[in-house]
């Protein structure tokens, strides 16, 4: 892993609690035995029927967010769902994200897409904790780990999200033998979003391992400038959560409807001059 002291004070805190939940669960027991529902499935099915696959994210606060949403996560889950989204990311770490493994038990009762267990495993009794359809290994965290924990997940049954944020992560995701990887937007250096770090890293993903932007997507300009740039499918937490969810996923599951692209340019990358 990397120099703790490079970390945003935040992560730090995040990592430690990690740690100490790794502790509790390695005394506390049962191994998880999970039969997955398919999350490649799931984007083919949105691609389908002409929805961007979105993994929409259950996300009650975050140490870049203000304030913190009460509402049912059940209720958001369902929205959510409603609103097109592939698959879904429940937080589980419950002291910087407000999440629970009780709220992701319930949210996967609830609905029959995919749910990704978004929380910061370190150490393998971490995977125990609950059961999901994708867990998230985060190679920045979990560093010369990597491969035994992606076993030992795999093992269990869960399908595998290894999350990066360079090259240098990117080849030892790909070496650890990762077929789905994230690329996040955010630095969790200095908690900044910069979505040409999706750009710089996708041309270096081959082509037979799913690749999903992660972090700082917040408009239909956004979701098309991750597809342009190579993106299978988009994870996607504060931009749904605020305001109606239901509302927020299919504005961003339809980026790509004929009927609703956006003719107003966003950004640069979709500006287009037209000849006077
Ligand atoms: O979101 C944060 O503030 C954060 C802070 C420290 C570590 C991780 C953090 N986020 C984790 C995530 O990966 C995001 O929740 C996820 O990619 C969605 O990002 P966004 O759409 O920008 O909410």
């Amino acid at each position: 892993m990397d120099d703790p002291d490079e970390l945003a004070p935040a992560v730090r805190s995040i990592l430690s609690a990690a740690r100490e939940r790794a502790d509790a669960a390695a005394r506390a027991g049962d191994t998880a035995s999970v039969t997955p529902r398919d999350l490649a499935a799931a984007f083919e099915r949105a691609e389908a029927d002409g929805r961007v696959p979105v993994i929409a994210e259950v996300k009650p606060t975050s140490p870049t967010t203000e304030g913190s949403r009460e509402d049912d996560p059940v209720a958001l889950a369902e929205g959510m769902v409603a609103g097109g989204a592939a698959a879904l990311s429940v937080l589980t770490e419950p002291e910087h994200f407000g999440g629970s493994v009780d709220t992701l038990r319930r949210v996967r009762e609830a609905v029959d897409v995919p749910v990704l267990r978004k929380d910061f495993v370190v150490e393998e009794a971490q995977l125990d904790a609950v059961e999901s359809d994708v867990v998230l290994l985060i190679a920045r965290f979990v560093g010369d780990d990597l491969p035994d924990l992606l076993a030992a997940a795999r093992d269990r049954g869960f399908q595998v999200l290894v999350e990066v944020h360079d090259r240098d992560e990117l080849e030892r995701a790909l070496d650890a033998g990762a077929t789905t990887v994230g690329v996040n937007n955010r630095d969790l250096a200095e908690l900044v979003v910069d979505l040409g770090t999706f750009e710089s890293v996708a041309p270096h993903v081959p082509d037979d391992v799913t690749l999903i932007a992660e972090s700082g997507i917040g408009s239909p300009a956004d979701v098309r400038r991750m597809r342009a740039a190579g993106a299978d499918a988009l994870l996607v937490g504060s931009a749904i959560m605020d305001g109606d969810v239901e509302a927020n996923t299919r504005e961003l599951t339809r980026a790509e409807a004929d009927d609703d692209a956006d003719p107003t340019p966003h950004d640069a990358t979709d500006t287009t001059e037209t000849p006077t």
